[in-house]
């Protein structure tokens, strides 16, 4: 998939911008900004932080090629050819802070940090937030549907509706990170490790004479997986009993059936009438998976009402993230260099929602040492010293004052990872199946009722008392120059 040749994977606005600077002389100034997002989607009590890696491999190869060159001379005649090769020269030299993939992440807190010259912490903007964004929803959103599911098998289904390539296989990667088991995407399969599982389509009975023969032949072809759709014609009447004889055929050979597919109708009475089905005809080995426009909504509601199902295949609402479709990640210049030193800035907004948070920042978890739990999340300036774990902290929230709460006894885990430093890799990218593990185990430090599905408990994320007084007297400092 792509990877390599994203130079121009950017807004124009950030080409201009750069070329500004550059006529302007200000380009190697140094700046400081922060993805984040505002609001969590699906309505849920978190975000599952996904994107790191194809970051990782964007900004190694970040490079402009002699293409890309030749496009933006003819796009623009202005430019000029002094800028033409500091693009040619160009290398990302700056320092990028981020979550790990797999961890849960909150609304409001820095989630990737880039620091640099104005010039490449500009370029890269666009392609981060691209990746982030789309990346972070659909891990989400897998893991939302993985909630409902509790230990049912989840196989990942939707690559035919998905925006394009890219977010067919990546999406994959997402969904399987947050807790899907496997993908019907053989590319992601084979690029990222990810177990492939299928059954097969309402095309392979047709092709045959009879939904029978179709069954037998599939089944002599691949004895050790086989899943029959049942519901090509009629599922009570047609699919399972022969799905049954076939099932009885194996057996002769000494091989086990492994599941039907059901794909249309009542999900929950089809499934419970298969499994008797398949019980009274001594199968009970046989699993039954589900499919069709499934999504946590329908799981958790066919779940409530008994549906005998094991195995889950999620397409479209999934892929798409059908009641979502974006995550507004942003990312904000917080500091920028003037007279050589680095100073906060911020981004004022009629929405008081909106307005930044100025100043680099660090975001720390605070586990309590007495239940495992997560407390809240905690976001102060780097140079702040964060209280021994023996220590006092002081939460509080300055739009609900009467929020406050001192915690002792914790431990204050640092989220921000350093990625890389003057330009150089210095993460080790971890493979995806300890990313798996380290989202179970992110998931185990929060009590149930941040998880939940519905009304969550929404998660403290406090500013340090610091970062609050200078966000407090920037946006006190900006009333008075326009009051004027
Ligand atoms: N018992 C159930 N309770 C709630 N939702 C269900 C139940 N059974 C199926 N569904 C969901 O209802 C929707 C039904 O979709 P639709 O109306 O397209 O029916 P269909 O069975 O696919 O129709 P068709 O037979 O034409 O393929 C799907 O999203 C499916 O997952
Ligand atoms: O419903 P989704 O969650 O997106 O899951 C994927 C769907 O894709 C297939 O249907 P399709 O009609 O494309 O092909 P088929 O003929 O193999 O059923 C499959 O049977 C599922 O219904
Ligand atoms: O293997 C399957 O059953 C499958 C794969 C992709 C889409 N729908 C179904």
């Amino acid at each position: 998939m792509l990877t390599a040749g994203l130079a121009l994977h950017t807004d124009k606005y950030q080409i201009n911008m750069m070329y500004a600077h550059w006529i302007n002389g200000s380009h190697r100034t140094r700046a400081v900004f922060e993805a984040y997002f505002r609001k969590l989607p699906f309505g849920n009590g978190y975000a599952v932080f996904a994107g790191l890696e194809r970051i990782v491999h964007y900004i190694e190869s970040l490079r402009f090629s002699e293409d890309d060159i030749a496009y933006l001379a003819k796009q623009e005649e202005k430019y000029k050819p002094e800028f033409l090769e500091e693009l040619r020269q160009f290398r990302f030299q700056g320092n990028i802070h981020s979550m790990k993939e797999g961890a849960l992440v909150f609304p409001n807190e820095p989630l990737i940090r880039v620091e640099g010259t104005i010039f490449e912490t500009q370029l890269v903007e666009t392609a981060l937030l691209n990746f982030m964004n789309f990346q972070t929803l659909i891990a989400t959103k897998a893991s939302r549907i993985r909630q409902v599911a509790s230990g049912d098998i989840l196989l990942e289904f939707g690559t035919r509706r998905a925006q394009e390539a890219d977010a067919a296989v990546w999406g994959a990667r997402a969904a399987y990170l947050a807790g899907f088991h496997a993908t019907s995407n053989m590319l992601a399969g084979e690029k990222f490790g990810i177990p492939t599982k299928g059954t097969h389509a309402h095309s392979w009975v047709q092709t045959f004479r009879s939904e029978q023969e179709a069954f037998d032949i599939f089944a002599e072809v691949m004895p050790d997986q086989v899943t029959l759709l049942v519901d090509t014609f009629d599922t009570l009447k047609s699919g399972i009993p022969h799905a049954i004889a076939t099932a009885k055929k194996l057996e002769a050979q000494g091989k086990r059936m492994n599941a039907i597919r059901l794909d249309s109708g009542d999900l929950a009475y089809l499934s419970i009438q298969a499994r008797k089905m398949l019980d009274e005809a001594g199968l009970d080995y046989v699993g039954i998976v589900a499919s069709n426009d499934l999504d946590e909504g329908t799981i958790l509601d066919l779940k409530a009402q008994g549906a005998k199902i094991d195995t889950w295949g999620v397409g479209t609402q999934l892929i798409t993230a059908a009641d979502q479709p974006a995550l507004g990640g942003v990312y904000k210049l917080v500091e920028r260099e003037v007279d050589g030193e680095m100073v906060p800035t911020i981004k004022i907004s009629g929405n008081p929602e909106k307005v930044s948070t100025p100043g680099k920042k660090e975001v720390y978890r605070i586990i309590s040492k007495g239940s495992g739990k997560a407390i809240a999340d905690y976001i102060c300036f780097p140079e702040e010293e964060m209280p021994p774990d023996s220590g006092k902290l002081k939460l509080f929230n300055p739009l609900h004052p009467y929020m406050r709460k001192n915690v002792q006894n914790f431990e204050a885990v640092s989220m921000l990872e350093p990625v890389f430093l003057q330009g150089e890799l210095v993460y080790e990218l971890p493979k995806l199946e300890e990313i798996r593990s380290y989202h179970n185990t992110q998931l185990d430090q929060f009590w149930p009722e941040y998880l939940r599905k519905l009304n969550p408990e929404i998660y403290r994320v406090n500013l340090s008392e610091q970062v609050w007084e200078v966000k407090h007297r920037m946006m006190a400092e900006f009333m008075e120059q326009h009051e004027e």
